[in-house]
């Protein structure tokens, strides 16, 4: 079994410990996150140190890390603290629920989650530290970015394209060959019909741009 750190307590950790309940791969050996709630227990697993204390479990030898902070829109603090992570020299495995459906022409970048019951068609390329969370479908020939958060329930059509660090809400459905950008959050319940900008906030059916940095 290899030793695994996870980086960031709260609701998102809870399912990533869950979908690690059964898997003999890893051996979590804590969680990091504020000083406040070190000595507590999520699920069973102990946060025994701060973000910063990175370094120290590298050098005692765990080379295995998990970003299983969530995000609802902004990425940043994921995406900090998995370019330190980075420079401290883990590496980054793909997790996957025992209960989700991935083609094996796909391909997966580290450091994502793919949670319970989710569908991943053929030909579909997801960036590195996304979250695929319960139940999404990702059809055919689709690509997702870095960093997207594909929440509970959305579907994606046929040769969709997400951009890096786009967050699709619960229950989404993106209709085939649409384009969303960059940094874009589209709301739970959307039907998305036609292509979105990036830095962008959009929803409804059908889904409209309500706020464009
Ligand atoms: C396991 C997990 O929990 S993962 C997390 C999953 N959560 C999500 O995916 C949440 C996604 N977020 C949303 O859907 C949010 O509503 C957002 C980001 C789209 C908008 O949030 P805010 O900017 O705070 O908008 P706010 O709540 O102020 O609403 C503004 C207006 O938009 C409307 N609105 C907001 N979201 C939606 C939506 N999804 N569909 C339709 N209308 C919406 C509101 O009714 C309101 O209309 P009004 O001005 O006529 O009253």
């Amino acid at each position: 079994m290899k030793q695994l750190l996870l980086i960031g307590g709260g609701g998102h950790c809870k399912s990533i410990i869950d979908s690690l309940s059964q898997n003999t791969a890893f051996e979590v050996v804590g969680i990091l996150d504020t000083s406040e709630k070190v000595g507590t227990f999520i699920n069973g697993i102990e946060i025994i140190g701060v973000d910063d204390d990175m370094e120290k479990w590298f050098v005692k030898g765990v080379h295995l890390a998990f970003i299983t902070l969530g995000s609802v829109g902004n990425t940043a603090l994921r995406q900090n603290l998995y370019e330190k992570a980075k420079t401290i020299g883990f590496q980054f495995p793909i997790i996957q629920d025992p209960t989700a459906i991935v083609s094996r022409e796909t391909t997966i970048g580290e450091g994502t989650f793919i949670g319970k019951g989710t569908i991943i068609n053929a030909s579909v390329q997801i960036g590195k530290n996304a979250i695929i969370n319960s139940g999404a479908i990702v059809e055919h020939d689709s690509t997702i970015g870095d960093y997207c958060h594909l929440a509970p329930g959305s579907t994606f059509s046929g040769n969709v394209t997400i951009g890096a660090h786009t967050h699709v809400g619960t229950n989404a459905t993106v209709i085939q060959e649409i384009e969303i950008g960059e940094h874009t959050v589209i709301g739970g319940g959307s039907v998305v019909i036609r292509n979105i900008r990036s830095f962008a906030v959009a929803y409804g059916n059908p889904c409209k741009e309500a706020e464009h940095e």
